[in-house]
This record gives C-alpha cells, sequence and structure tokens, in this order.
C-alpha cells in the first residue's frame, strides 16, 4: 500500500484575501501643479476601507485618479489587472461604482429615471430588489423629481445607483457631508449594508462613520500616504489621529456620537414600483 502522501500546510500568509485595489504611486498633476506625489493604497476584498486625512490632503483627487477622472501615473490594479491607462467608461465596465461628492444626480429627472439612466445592460438585470431593500425611501419617491430630494435622500440616490449592476468595489466621497446627525446615522447604515454585498472605498470626515464601518483605513497628508492600518487602531490613538488627521477630544463635529447599533432598514412597501 503505498503511503499517504503528506498534506503541505497552508502558510498563513495565503489566507488572507489579496486586496481587490491596489494603488502604487499614483501621481496627479493638474495645470502644472503637483497634487499627488506618490500614493500608496490598499482596498480590502471585503467590508468598507477608510480613506482619511484634513482638507486639501489629496483624498478626492485620489478617487478621481482611480477613476481616470484626472490625468494620473503610477500603478491601479483592479483585481490583478492593471487600469492605469484605462479610460473612465473601461473603468466602469471593469465594475466600480461612483458615488461623487457632489452626487451627480439629474436634478429634473425622477428617481426612477435617474436609476434607470444607470442601468447597464450587460451587466444583466439590474438589482432593484437590493436597492429597494436598503433604500425603501427611494421605492415611495420613484415619481418624484431628484432636485427636490432631501441631501440624504440624494446620496442614497447616488449609493444606489452603484448598486444596480453587480459592481465588484463602489467608492463613495464624503456621502455624509453636509447631512444631520440623523440622516448621517441612515446613510451609514445604508452604506454598512452596501457593504456587506459589495467592498467599499469610502471618503470620509466624520470619524463616527468611520469607526461604525471601516476595519482597514488609509490617511492621506500633503499628497501623500500618512499611514495605512486597521482603522480602529488609529481611532484609539488620541496622539496619531490629532497628528494626522487634526481632530481632538473637542471636535464633536467629527469625532461624533457613536451611531446607534445596527438596525435593519425595513422590508420595502409594495407602494410604487420604479
Ligand atoms: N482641478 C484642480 N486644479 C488645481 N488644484 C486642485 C484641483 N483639484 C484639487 N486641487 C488641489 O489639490 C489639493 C487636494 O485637493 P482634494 O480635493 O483632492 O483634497 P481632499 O483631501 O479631498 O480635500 P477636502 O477634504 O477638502 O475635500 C487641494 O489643495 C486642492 O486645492
Amino acid at each position: 500500500m503505498s503511503p499517504i502522501p503528506a498534506v503541505n500546510p497552508v502558510p498563513a500568509a495565503s489566507l488572507v484575501p489579496a486586496p481587490l485595489l491596489t494603488v502604487r504611486g499614483l501621481r496627479v498633476v493638474i495645470g502644472g501643479r503637483h497634487i499627488l506625489h506618490g500614493v500608496d493604497l490598499t482596498v480590502a476584498a471585503t467590508g468598507t476601507t477608510a480613506l482619511l486625512g484634513r482638507n486639501g490632503a489629496g483624498k478626492t483627487t485620489t478617487v478621481r485618479g482611480i477613476l481616470g477622472l484626472v490625468p494620473r501615473t503610477g500603478s491601479v490594479l483592479l483585481a490583478g489587472e492593471e487600469t492605469v491607462r484605462l479610460a473612465t467608461h473601461a473603468l466602469v465596465r471593469r465594475g466600480i461604482g461612483y458615488a461623487p461628492e457632489d452626487r451627480g444626480v439629474f436634478a429634473a429627472l425622477t428617481v426612477a429615471e435617474n436609476l434607470r439612466l444607470a442601468e447597464r445592460p450587460e451587466c444583466g438585470e439590474p438589482a432593484y430588489d437590493l436597492v429597494h431593500e436598503l433604500f425603501p425611501e427611494l421605492r415611495r419617491r420613484a415619481r418624484q423629481a431628484a432636485g427636490t430630494l432631501s441631501g440624504g435622500q440624494q446620496q442614497m440616490l447616488a449609493i444606489a445607483r452603484t448598486l444596480l449592476n453587480g459592481n465588484r468595489l463602489i467608492i463613495a466621497d464624503e456621502p455624509t457631508k453636509g447631512l444631520a446627525p440623523k440622516v448621517v446615522s441612515e446613510v451609514a447604515r445604508a452604506l454598512e449594508r452596501a457593504a456587506e454585498a459589495v467592498p467599499v472605498l469610502l471618503v470620509e470626515q466624520n470619524l463616527a462613520v468611520v469607526r461604525h464601518l471601516a476595519r482597514h483605513c488609509v490617511v492621506l497628508a500633503g499628497g501623500r500616504t500618512a499611514h495605512q492600518g486597521p482603522a480602529l487602531d488609529l481611532l484609539a490613538d488620541a496622539e496619531a489621529a490629532r497628528r494626522l488627521l487634526g481632530v481632538g477630544r473637542g471636535d464633536p463635529a467629527r469625532t461624533g456620537p457613536p451611531l446607534p447599533t445596527t438596525a435593519r432598514p425595513a422590508a420595502p412597501t409594495p407602494e410604487a414600483d420604479i
């Protein structure tokens, strides 16, 4: 009888999922001005990765560089594929959904029309079930002009558009900016649910939201990566948070009260069809 072959132990490192997105040496120059000087970051293959930094650190430019919305050099690997020379439409086709800082909804169109515009037939059946489950409010307001929605509702519409097409990564740029605390909690809960389905790269200034959602964080300073690591470790280190993010105990707007524990949104009501 032949001996049973020995089973090679799997090295622990190979059990850690590879990052979904790996950015190396990302540089952006606009109008002769060097804005990013070589940003390095990784976005985990699951959950939420927060992109942090003081005002003007380069967060939005980094996102725009990843998406090809500004001229950039360096390396942007999406699931191992080099994308830095691809145009934005090609990146969208590869499954990156973007909820920009200004939300980018079409004000004169209804909620349903905004969603329909985001459909991509090549991705199969649009995931309206998921959108309606996460955002029952959008279902109820399907026929309302998007320009008449509140800021929070517009933000939910912007996030909902990224969820329709089975994207493999969602990038949300400051989704809670300017929202009332109750609406911040609603948007955060929606993002939390979204991140169960799709990894999220979240640009966020509200550290209560970061604490609630993000496992991993990347901090930019002066157009460079200043720190990467577990989000809770950074937030627990008052000196590092002050140095890297410019926040202290006396800054409730950013360190905020804790968000309420997760409560699932109510099941959608069959009031309107989108
Ligand atoms: N199109 C542009 N032309 C010139 N300078 C720009 C342009 N876009 C951004 N900048 C500058 O680049 C720097 C980084 O801007 P960016 O918006 O990426 O920072 P940010 O970290 O997102 O800031 P905030 O938190 O205030 O949104 C800032 O000094 C900004 O003024």
